[in-house]
This record gives structure tokens, C-alpha cells and sequence, in this order.
């Protein structure tokens, strides 16, 4: 995909057929860190591979870490228990994942100073908490901005046993903590400052990856955990697919009045955004009020459905996605009112969708810009389902968790205009 701007064609016909999404970003990028903390080789089956997996995996690499890639969703992961210093910054593009997770775990085994950066985006995104947190532990570490670039020069380990994380802004900081924890040589605690956490979800992913690369974690509390140092055991390790991915293929179902087969139930997945699923089967009645605290980053594919819905919908709980690859509630606003004028509106944090089933089979011509963001980028096509003349720009941007988006589309019998 290398066109600059894409037009969706509306096929005119129920989008069904079988699409299998890819490997969870968020369970493979936990795999690649815990494997390559361990000691000896771990297969990740199903894995993704994508621009988040692989600036996770070429930062393991300059640590020392080896990968292969023996298929095209197996990654062979051979840690020494150890990472040594990189010969160069670790340059981490927009993924959050890595440039939250690897900060602690370089702070608890690296000694020598390492920089963690990210692309223009990224260097928005808040990392304060995470970083004053690795301080309280005796680490020497600074961002001056409050984002990447991070410097930490690491003595590789911690100077006290317990850590206290506000997650307000992240669940990706509490993650981090938790991962690093086994690497110390004694018991470890990490305590939630609040007991407000949106992405809950992503806590229990992090928790069930550990305990798979053999952690001894004890639950104290709902928001405190007590971690044992036993460092990580190399092991084989199967990845879902992706739930987020799913949502895309749910709702172009639920729009289209189609059949997808994905591969995998539901109620199978153990990702937060599965929770979107009951929310999509609503549709075209969805509700009222939707919650997005425990499903964030389904909240576009929510949104743009919503634009269909008999009624109008209200999105609370996502004052957060503001701080995620763009700030995606002005993201959906723009680019809803860019379709039709007066089709969502922005109070406080929470995004008002009026639902205006009317678009269905109008000519709306609209030129969404995505800001680099795969979630606008992806959500976005969906109303091109529905409505001629949604454009997508910069659509290569799915490029960080679904490469194969508009593919998997085009095998629905979806066809594009491409604009160069
Ligand atoms: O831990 C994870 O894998 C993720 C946590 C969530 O982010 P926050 O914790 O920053 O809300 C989510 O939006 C992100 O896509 C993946
Ligand atoms: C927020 C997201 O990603 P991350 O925080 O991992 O960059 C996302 O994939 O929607």
C-alpha cells in the first residue's frame, strides 16, 4: 500500500465470506519481551507481525536478544536472561507497548545508559508517571518533556521492593512494573495510587503472559500484586488473534448485514475489545450511553458504526483516548462532521454520535484525515461501506497492527479508488 489516499467503493452487496485477523499487538509484544527475557529459546505461534511487533523485536535485538522469524507468524526467541547495553538509541516508531514496556525491564537488568524514543507521535504521548515511578525506585532516569526521548542509565536493578503506579493516563505503565518485577533478586510489590484504571483488560493480559513464562504472582488486592524473582522460563507460546482487528470485521458484518467468519468465537478471546462484540450485535439499536473505559481502543470502530445507529449514542469513559496515537474523540469529531456536519460533537471528553442511518447509500464526499493512526484509519473505511466518497488518507498508517486491512477487505469484495 503505498498510494496516498484511498477511496472506498461501496459494495453494494452483504460482506461475507471468511477473514481470519492477525496475532494480538498486545499479547505478542508481551511474548517477544518475556521470551527474550528468558533464558533459552520460546516459539511464538500466531504471533503479528507488523510495525509495533517489529520495533519491539529489532529493540530486543540490539539488546542482545535473538530472533528469527521462521514463518510468517512464528517468531523464534532466544533470550540469555540477560540485555546488554544498545550501540544506539532504540528508535520504537508509535508503539506504545515498547516504549512503556522496555524502560523497566532495561532499568531492572541493562547497566549503562540507553535511550528510548519514538516517532513525532509518540514524543506526545505522557510517560511522566512511569518515569517518576522508576525514580522512586532509585533509578536514573529522565524525560524531560514528560515524553520520549527517555534516558535511563541503568545500575540494572531497583533500589526498594515496592512501587506505587498512577495508571490515570496508562495501564501500559502498571504492565511495564509488573514485567520487570521478576527480574529483581527479591519479592517485589506494585500497588495502583487510585482504583480508578480504564483498560483493566490489559492488566489480566499482562498478568496471564507472565504467569505463562513461569512468574509467581500473588493477586494482594485488585490493585496490588506481590511478584517473586524468578525471573522467566523459555517456553512455547500461543497467541490470539487480534480482538481490536476484530472489531473491524464485526461491525463491517453488522453495517453490511453480512456474514464474516473470523476464525474464532467471540467469547474466546480474553483481550478487553472482544467487549465490543455485544456492543456491535446491538446495532442498529445500540445504546443510549456506551461505556469505553474497559474497551478503548474499539471506541472508533464504535463511533463510526454509531453514525448508522436509529438513535443517538454517547461514548463516556475515553477521556484517555486523547493521549493515544492522535487524540482520537477530536479525531472521530473531525472526522464524522467532515461526512455530514452536526454528526458528532465533543463535550468535555465524552463524544456524542447523533446516528443518521439516512447516510446509508448518499454520496458524501470526505477526505478523512487519519493523523497517522491505524484505529481512524481502519474505522473510517467503515462508513466507505455505506456511504461513496469516504476518502482515507495516509491509509499504509493500519501498517501498525493490521497490515493486511485493506486486503482483508478487498477479499470481502470490497474495491478502492486510489488517488494517485
Ligand atoms: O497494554 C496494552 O497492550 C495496551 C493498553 C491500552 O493502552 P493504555 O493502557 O495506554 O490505555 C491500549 O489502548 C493499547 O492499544 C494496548
Ligand atoms: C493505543 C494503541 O496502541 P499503543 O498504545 O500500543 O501504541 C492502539 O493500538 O490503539
Amino acid at each position: 500500500m503505498t498510494t496516498e489516499k484511498l477511496t472506498i467503493v461501496p459494495p453494494g452487496h452483504a460482506l461475507s465470506g471468511r477473514v481470519l485477523p492477525p496475532g494480538s499487538k498486545s499479547i505478542t509484544n508481551r511474548a517477544l519481551l518475556l521470551a527474550g527475557l528468558a533464558q533459552g529459546e520460546s516459539r511464538l505461534t500466531g504471533a503479528l507481525r507488523s510495525d509495533d511487533t517489529r520495533y519491539m523485536a529489532e529493540a530486543l535485538r540490539a539488546m542482545g536478544v535473538t530472533i528469527d522469524e521462521p514463518e510468517e507468524t512464528t517468531f523464534a526467541v532466544t533470550g540469555t536472561g540477560a540485555l546488554a547495553v544498545p550501540a544506539h538509541p532504540l528508535f520504537l516508531g508509535n508503539a506504545g507497548t515498547a516504549v512503556r514496556f522496555l524502560p523497566a525491564a532495561i532499568a531492572a537488568l541493562v547497566k549503562g545508559e540507553v535511550i528510548v524514543d519514538g516517532d513525532s507521535h509518540m514524543r506526545k504521548r505522557p510517560i511522566l508517571p512511569l518515569v517518576n515511578a522508576l525514580s522512586s525506585l532509585g533509578v536514573d532516569i529522565s524525560a524531560p518533556t514528560g515524553c520520549p526521548p527517555v534516558t535511563i542509565r541503568a545500575k540494572g536493578g531497583f533500589a526498594a521492593d515496592r512501587v506505587v503506579i498512577d495508571a490515570g493516563l496508562s495501564s501500559q505503565y502498571v504492565s511495564a512494573l509488573l514485567m520487570a518485577a521478576p527480574l529483581l533478586g527479591r519479592p517485589f510489590s506494585v500497588e495502583l495510587a487510585g482504583d480508578e484504571i480504564g483498560a483493566r483488560g490489559y492488566i489480566d493480559l499482562t498478568l496471564a503472559a507472565m504467569r505463562a513464562f513461569g512468574a509467581d504472582i500473588e493477586e494482594v488486592s485488585p490493585s496490588a500484586w506481590r511478584i517473586r524473582p524468578t525471573g522467566y522460563r523459555a517456553t512455547g507460546f500461543h497467541i490470539e488473534p487480534d480482538a481490536s482487528a476484530a472489531t473491524y470485521l464485526w461491525a463491517a458484518e453488522a453495517l453490511t448485514g453480512g456474514q464474516i467468519d473470523i476464525g474464532t468465537p467471540a467469547a474466546d478471546f480474553t483481550q478487553p475489545d472482544a467487549k465490543a462484540y455485544q456492543m456491535i450485535a446491538t446495532f442498529p439499536q445500540m445504546p443510549a450511553e456506551i461505556d469505553g473505559s474497559q474497551m478503548q481502543d474499539a471506541i472508533p470502530t464504535l463511533a463510526v458504526l454509531a453514525a448508522y445507529n436509529a438513535s443517538p449514542v454517547r461514548f463516556t469513559g475515553i477521556a484517555n483516548l486523547r493521549v493515544k496515537e492522535c487524540d482520537r474523540v477530536r479525531a472521530l469529531s473531525l472526522g464524522l462532521n467532515g461526512i455530514r456536519e452536526g454528526l458528532a460533537r465533543e463535550e468535555g471528553d465524552d463524544l456524542i454520535v447523533s446516528g443518521d442511518p439516512a447516510l446509508s447509500g448518499q454520496r458524501r464526499p470526505a477526505e478523512i484525515d487519519t493523523f497517522a493512526d491505524h484505529r481512524i484509519a481502519m474505522s473510517f473505511a467503515l462508513a466507505g461501506l455505506k456511504t461513496s466518497g469516504i476518502t482515507i488518507l495516509d491509509p499504509k498508517c493500519v501498517g501498525k497492527t493490521y497490515p493486511g486491512y485493506w486486503d482483508a477487505l478487498a477479499s470481502l469484495g470490497v474495491r478502492y479508488e486510489t488517488g494517485d
